[in-house]
């Protein structure tokens, strides 16, 4: 039974992993408008940031139609309640580009590696904390290390500062019950606030979500209308519902949070965000989210099926950061299949 006492405070990702399905080109005018009625809901913390995080607008990762720090300036300047966050994979983002955010206005450091990499971290979470910024650790691909790996993993980064610690599901490939035991062992670990990130591929993100929290997550992301990789993110104006209707405390308003899925971001995204095939396959191949598009432009500059390259990055255990090895796989299975590129 889900302890009803808890207050959950949401992240809404929207305007960071929502930026993969837009090509990461939000407008200014765009992030002011979903950040005000997000402020307004009351949200607790909004993460604005490139898809792949701060220093992500690159050839690899996808350009940017706007430069983050803009987008992170005019958000932290309409937000009066909510706190702007920003994600940082050491390496892509670097030391530099959070000592900007901070001076920006960002207050919420969010610190991603690989879920068995927390060691790339420390360095990032002490600026971060020094910088007075609330710092997260957040492991990415959560489902690629067995519950012992994440524990130790989760416990360097609480060793690094870290005041929460998340289990990310990036790939969408957990199943409800391995989210039960991965956050159980994280309470019975960790000292620190322990949260989940979720993704939709098999259609597991809302179960997951509450099986994290009815294990003790209190720190939950969404996003609305699911704007996020793959098929997208817990859907955060439902999740927000759902917890209302188990006597869960998130403090959002709850009508101002649909009005803002509703009128704000519908109309953003290019296509309702689905669980098709591509996405699906993600999930049951335990795949990179943010690898969709890439690997359905490869697929079809080599002419072939997209979920061939999925599932053999599956396969191959590609994590974020290898985006370049997409191309060099659909090469090889273009050249196996002896397909002609047109
Ligand atoms: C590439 C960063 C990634 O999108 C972070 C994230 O949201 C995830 O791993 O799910
Ligand atoms: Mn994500």
């Amino acid at each position: 039974m889900c302890d009803t006492n808890k207050n959950i405070l949401i992240t809404e990702v929207a305007l960071r992993d929502g930026s993969h399905a837009i090509r990461h080109q939000f407008t200014v005018e765009q992030v002011v408008n979903v950040v005000k009625a997000l402020d307004e809901a009351k949200v607790p913390y909004i993460e604005v940031a490139h898809g792949d995080g701060l220093g992500g607008s690159t050839l690899q990762y996808g350009l940017s139609l706007t430069d983050e720090f803009e987008l992170i300036e005019a958000a932290a300047a309409t937000a009066k309640n909510s706190k702007i966050a920003v994600l940082s994979l050491p390496g892509i983002g670097l030391e530099k580009d959070l000592k900007q955010a901070a001076s920006l206005g960002a207050k919420m450091a969010r610190i991603a590696t690989h879920v068995t990499e927390a060691d790339v971290s420390p360095a990032y979470i002490e600026l971060a904390k020094e910088l007075g910024m609330e710092t997260v650790g957040f492991l990415m691909m959560s489902h690629m290390a067995p519950t012992a790996k994440l524990v130790e993993q989760a416990k360097l980064m609480e060793s690094y500062g870290a005041d929460t610690v998340y289990v990310v599901d990036s790939a969408g490939a957990l199943l409800p019950h391995e989210v039960t035991e991965k956050i159980c062992a994280l309470r019975d670990h960790l000292s620190v606030n322990i949260g989940f990130h979720g993704h939709n591929n098999l259609s597991l993100a809302m179960a997951n979500t509450l099986a994290a929290i009815e294990v003790g997550a209190t720190r939950i992301d969404g996003s609305m209308r699911c704007l996020g990789a793959g098929a997208g993110n817990t859907q955060t104006e439902v999740l927000v519902a759902v917890l209302d209707k188990l006597g869960i405390h998130t403090g959002i308003d709850i009508y101002k949070m649909m009005d803002a899925a509703e009128n704000l971001v519908a109309p953003i995204l290019e296509k309702p965000q689905e669980i098709t095939r591509d996405s699906l396959v993600l999930g049951f191949a335990g795949v990179y989210s943010s690898f969709l598009l890439h690997a359905q432009r490869a697929a079809k500059r080599f002419n072939i099926d997209s979920r061939d390259i999925l599932i053999e990055l599956g396969k191959q255990h590609i994590v974020g950061g290898q985006e370049d090895m997409i191309v060099d796989v659909a090469a090889e299975i273009a050249k196996k299949k002896n397909v002609t590129i047109g």
